[in-house]
């Protein structure tokens, strides 16, 4: 059940953070494609940044700025952004890619210092800038992270002293919000100061980065200990450190949280790092790494309590990467809300509890653990995709209120204030 190509794709020694360059030998393994190939290398003029080409039966191979990069002619003809091809107002394609033929291959092939240039079997001629072609090849994106970030266990978090932002900087100044968003996308974690005590205001800080995601809690949710909802959120109990909504499909982005009130002892929050913890399994057993993204859960939502009747039902993997360079991008980890396991044969069960185990070692070091005092006047953005939240239990009256974010949404507010991400 295993896909063994998958399972290949993943021995790309491409990390978390940081990147391994991986560059396949000049020459072709396969000895049919040399004897395909055409038998002179062409090369730019010396002096240039070189770039160096050979066409073979199936493929171009092309060599810039260290890369080597093998392009399929079907993906050339389709990446064509000629006027005919691609409207650069809409930055939509136009071309009917089931028009291409997908015997298609290149009749002439010329290279200056800064692009290529391909004539088709028709005449139409295309364009690539070499610089665009090194961003955008697999070769080039395989050595890339899509997110850049800052792992961390509380020791490392402490020495950063990633500052809070203030709200009204935040509010009123694209400076503000950009630095709160790095500082978020880089650690998952980030809060703002001095924000006043409310729903209404909460909502509004909600508002400036992303659109708020409306769920079975509602849109913006108020909660105490009083069990109105069928869940253990809503006690005074102790919750071990979890992702919500992992009975989502696509579980929420990013949780905020604002304390309006505790009059008693107890309550901290708890912040975990999952990517952090998933790099060690990943380091000390890659076997159990590669089988938490391989094997699909259900977590599940069943509630009956009052007039509340839900029943969500969500799949997937604990840990989900990105195959082409293993980058994780989505922990789904709640071990309240897992559901029954009947997705999986026996003795892959086993291995994967084993797998899960040293997960949940990694996750419980005293050492990640990152405790916090959320108090009024301070909001917390927690990337629920990546770093796990619990708290302590507690007496007393204790009141917060926050919102689901979309991810989506969070994000597209970063690449237009020109961060990564
Ligand atoms: C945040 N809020 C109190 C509204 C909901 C809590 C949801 C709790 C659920 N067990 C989960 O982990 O998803
Ligand atoms: O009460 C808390 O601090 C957090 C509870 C919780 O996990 C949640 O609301 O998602
Ligand atoms: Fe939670």
């Amino acid at each position: 059940m295993w896909c063994r190509r998958l399972a290949c794709l993943f021995k790309v020694p491409c990390r978390l953070r940081g990147s391994t360059r991986h560059c396949s030998p000049w020459l072709p393994r396969d000895r049919r494609s040399v004897l395909a190939a055409v038998a002179r290398r062409y090369h730019t003029a010396p002096g240039s940044l070189k770039c160096a080409w050979q066409l073979h039966g199936d493929h171009l191979e092309l060599r810039y700025a260290n890369t080597l990069m093998r392009f399929d002619f079907v993906w050339l003809r389709d990446h064509c952004r000629s006027a005919s091809c691609y409207n650069t107002k809409t930055n939509q394609r136009s071309l009917d890619t089931a028009s291409v033929d997908l015997g298609i291959k290149p009749k002439a092939v010329r290279v200056d210092e800064t692009t290529l240039f391909l004539t088709w079997p028709d005449g139409h001629v295309t364009r690539y800038g070499l610089e665009w072609l090194v961003k955008n090849s697999y070769e080039g994106q395989k050595q890339q992270v899509m997110h850049p970030r800052i792992l961390w266990n509380a020791e490392i978090y402490r020495q950063a002293q990633v500052p809070s932002v203030d709200c009204r900087s935040f509010l009123e100044t694209d400076e503000g919000l950009k630095e709160f968003l790095q500082n978020f996308l880089l650690y998952g974690i980030a809060f703002v100061e001095n924000v006043t005590p409310t729903k209404e205001d909460t909502e509004i800080l909600a508002e400036r980065i992303s659109l708020i995601r409306e769920t079975i809690y509602g849109r913006m949710w108020y909660f105490t200990s009083d069990f109105s909802r069928g869940d253990t959120a809503y006690t005074k109990l102790a919750l071990d450190r979890h992702t919500d909504t992992t009975y989502f499909q696509e579980p929420c982005g990013i949780q905020v949280f604002h304390c309006l009130k505790h009059e008693g002892t107890g309550g901290r929050t708890l912040l975990v790092d999952g990517f952090y913890a998933a790099e060690q399994v990943l380091r000390q057993a890659p076997d159990q790494f590669e089988l938490l993204s391989k094997v699909p859960l259900k977590h599940e939502y069943v509630e009956n309590v009052g007039d509340c009747h839900n029943h969500m039902i969500g799949v997937g993997p604990v840990l989900n990467v990105y195959p082409w360079n293993n980058e994780l991008y989505l922990i789904r980890y709640n071990n309240y809300d897992r559901a029954v396991i009947n997705t999986v044969p026996y003795d892959v069960v086993h291995r994967w509890y084993t797998a899960h185990r040293t997960l949940t070692a990694e996750l419980r070091r005293p050492e990640n653990e990152l405790w916090v005092k959320l108090k009024p006047g301070k909001a917390l953005f927690v990337d629920n995709w990546r770093v796990l939240h619990g708290r302590e239990a507690f007496t007393g009256y204790r009141q917060l209120c926050g919102c689901y974010l979309t991810r989506d949404d969070v994000l597209n507010t970063a690449r237009l204030l020109g961060l990564q991400a």
